[in-house]
């Protein structure tokens, strides 16, 4: 579906938070695609045939949003019965623990969804630079704002679904393998195909908007004390059916293991 003209809701969904939602994740954060943020990186070689140096430049640099987004394995959707959940852009709250990046990550081997484990060139996050994100120090307790992708990227035109989640918030390093726990609070939009990758690039600009001021209510604020989010509650059925001050936490889904 290519996107509709006209201009977009500034806010998107309702003074509370409605079912679905809370829906709860969490996973290692894994490599992606590789087109999230890469810069072109030359790469200099000596020909074999001439003797020459040659200039390569990464071939998928093109496709490269400049927009970095955690990838987090898809499994747990399916666990608690979310696997219909609709493809879409989504907003919420994240935290990283860093302190669960393990030995699977290394100086040159990450995670991944796909064979390719090689470390990427650290990421950059020029297309979004202008946007005043925080850039305190990470730490577990530090709770982000995110805006989110559930699905197929139809620019892509990907085979597997993937869940990529954008953290609005400047990182030093990058984060592989970091268990990722977020709680999604609303949906923004479908996903759509694009004409091009700058009109791409400036929805995503405005899902960031739309995302901060969604979450700027009080009563999606409210959730950024729950404890999901301090890495309790692994196990879904303990989590399902509780609730917190008044606020309906309706499910979890438990997402601690890569596919
Ligand atoms: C907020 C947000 C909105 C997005 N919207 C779309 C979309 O409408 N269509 C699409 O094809 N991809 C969309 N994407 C996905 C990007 O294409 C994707 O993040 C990019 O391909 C990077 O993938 P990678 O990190 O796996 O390399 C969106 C991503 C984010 C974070
Ligand atoms: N603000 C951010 N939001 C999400 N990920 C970020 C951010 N800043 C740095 N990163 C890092 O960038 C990685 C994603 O980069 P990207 O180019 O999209 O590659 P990949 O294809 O591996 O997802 C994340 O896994 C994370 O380690």
């Amino acid at each position: 579906m290519g996107r509709p003209d006209g201009p977009r809701d500034p806010i998107a969904g309702p003074e509370t938070p409605q079912a679905p939602f809370p829906l709860k994740l969490r996973g290692p954060v894994i490599k992606g695609f590789g087109r999230g943020s890469r810069e072109a990186t030359p790469t200099t070689f000596t020909s074999l045939l001439t003797g020459n140096q040659v200039c390569k430049t990464n071939p998928n640099a093109s496709h490269q949003l400049g927009i970095p987004t955690a990838n987090i394995p898809l499994s747990g959707l399916g666990i608690c019965g979310h696997s219909d959940l609709s493809s879409g852009i989504y907003y919420g709250w994240c935290t990283l623990d860093h302190s669960s990046i393990s030995a699977q990550t290394s100086a040159t081997s990450v995670p991944s969804a796909t064979n390719d484990t090689s470390r990427p060139a650290q990421s950059s996050s020029h297309a979004v630079a202008d946007l005043e994100y925080s850039s305190s120090k990470p730490s577990s307790d530090t709770v982000y704002p995110t805006v989110l992708s559930i699905g197929y990227n139809p620019y892509y035109k990907n085979e597997q679904r993937s869940i990529e989640i954008h953290i609005l918030h400047n990182f030093s390093e990058d984060f592989y393998g970091a268990a990722l726990s977020l709680i999604v609070l609303g949906f923004i939009r479908p996903e759509y195909d694009y004409v091009s990758k700058d009109a791409l690039v400036e929805d995503i600009r405005e899902d960031i908007r739309v995302a901060q001021r969604s979450l700027a209510r009080e009563t999606y604020g409210a959730w950024k004390g729950d404890a999901w989010l301090r890495g309790e509650g692994d196990n879904a059925e303990e989590h399902a059916g509780k609730s917190r001050d008044g606020v309906g936490q309706r499910d979890g889904v438990g997402m601690s293991q890569m596919e």
